[in-house]
């Protein structure tokens, strides 16, 4: 494997595969992501999220397949690369010992740009005393510390595994806040795990959607909007069997007729007859269809 590579990309990934036994986790993945980009990586329980997220940033070895961060091996992360990127993972559990504002200034003093300011205004926003123990904090508190911590570095990439899972619909809106807010302000890119493509509405500005270890699908959110598009097909209909332009996946339907995903770049036109009603869809509809 290469030590760096000449790509402009802050994550690149090339054909990352890893198996677990029998069980093909990750398969043939390869995903870019830009600078100051929010990227919402979107997939069932068990698609393989975090052990792409993990892959990713070298914190577990892939069979093959590439990975970069800011153009470096990822399994081999100069001390700068790594103090400039922030990873939450889904069951955080650090310094389970400590206070919360023991572990906060603790971590804080190895970082030369912790933002003393913001991490203050997060827990008091967030009704979080610096005196109560860590192992003592319900799951979402718990996750909270986590986020605080992983925003308080001011990071350049900041990964985030489920972030909103154990949130309550308020912190969950402040979250996106502070991560929308980290990206337009420094140009922060950010990838986050989720299961709640709702939030991804409101603030991603890419969607990449991984199925049984395959990614399906990676676009931006305005691309996804005008150029996905559904179509049903009636059972008397005969669909070719080989894939179809811009075709993404298709479904036999209960009446034996097939719903069709198709991607149509601005102009181009559609491989099926235009009396078939060409349907968009929302994120969370897209999400449905292509994994049923
Ligand atoms: N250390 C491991 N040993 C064996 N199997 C594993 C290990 N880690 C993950 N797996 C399996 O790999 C698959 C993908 O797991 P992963 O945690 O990456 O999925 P996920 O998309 O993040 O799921 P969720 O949304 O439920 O968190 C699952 O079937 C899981 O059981």
């Amino acid at each position: 494997m290469s030590a760096v590579c000449n790509s402009e990309a802050v994550i690149e990934v090339r054909g990352l595969a890893k198996r677990y036994a029998d069980n093909q986790v990750l398969d043939d993945v390869s995903l870019r992501v830009e600078s100051g980009s929010i990227l919402g990586l979107v997939g069932r329980n068990g698609a393989g999220k975090s052990t792409l997220l993990r892959c990713m940033l070298g914190l577990l070895r892939a069979d093959t397949g590439q990975a970069f961060v800011q153009r470096r091996d990822a399994t081999r992360l100069d001390d700068q690369t790594k103090s400039a990127l922030s990873y939450v993972p889904q069951l955080p559990d650090s310094f389970p010992w400590m206070t919360v504002g023991a572990m906060l200034d603790f971590v804080g003093s190895l970082y030369p740009n912790w933002d003393v300011e913001l991490v203050k205004r997060l827990l008091e926003r967030w009704e979080l005393s610096r005196a109560r123990q860590l192992n003592k904090l319900s799951p979402g508190e718990r996750q909270q510390v986590a986020l605080i911590r992983a925003l308080g570095s001011r990071p350049r990439l900041l990964v985030l595994d489920e972030p909103a899972a154990a949130l309550d619909p308020v912190a969950r809106r402040e979250l996106l806040r502070e991560i929308v807010g980290s990206a337009a302000e420094q140009g922060a890119t950010v990838i986050l795990s989720t299961h709640i493509v709702s939030d991804l509405e409101r603030i991603a500005s890419e969607v990449a959607f991984l199925h049984q270890g395959r990614l399906l699908l990676q676009a931006g959110l305005d691309e996804l909007k005008d150029e996905v598009r559904r179509i049903v097909l009636p059972a008397d209909f005969s669909l070719p069997q080989e894939r179809l332009p811009g075709e993404i996946v298709r479904h036999r339907l209960g009446d034996g007729g097939y719903s069709v995903l198709l991607r149509l770049a601005a102009g181009s036109a559609s491989p099926l007859p235009g009396r078939f009603q060409a349907q968009a869809l929302g994120l969370e509809d897209l999400f449905l269809e292509l994994v049923r």
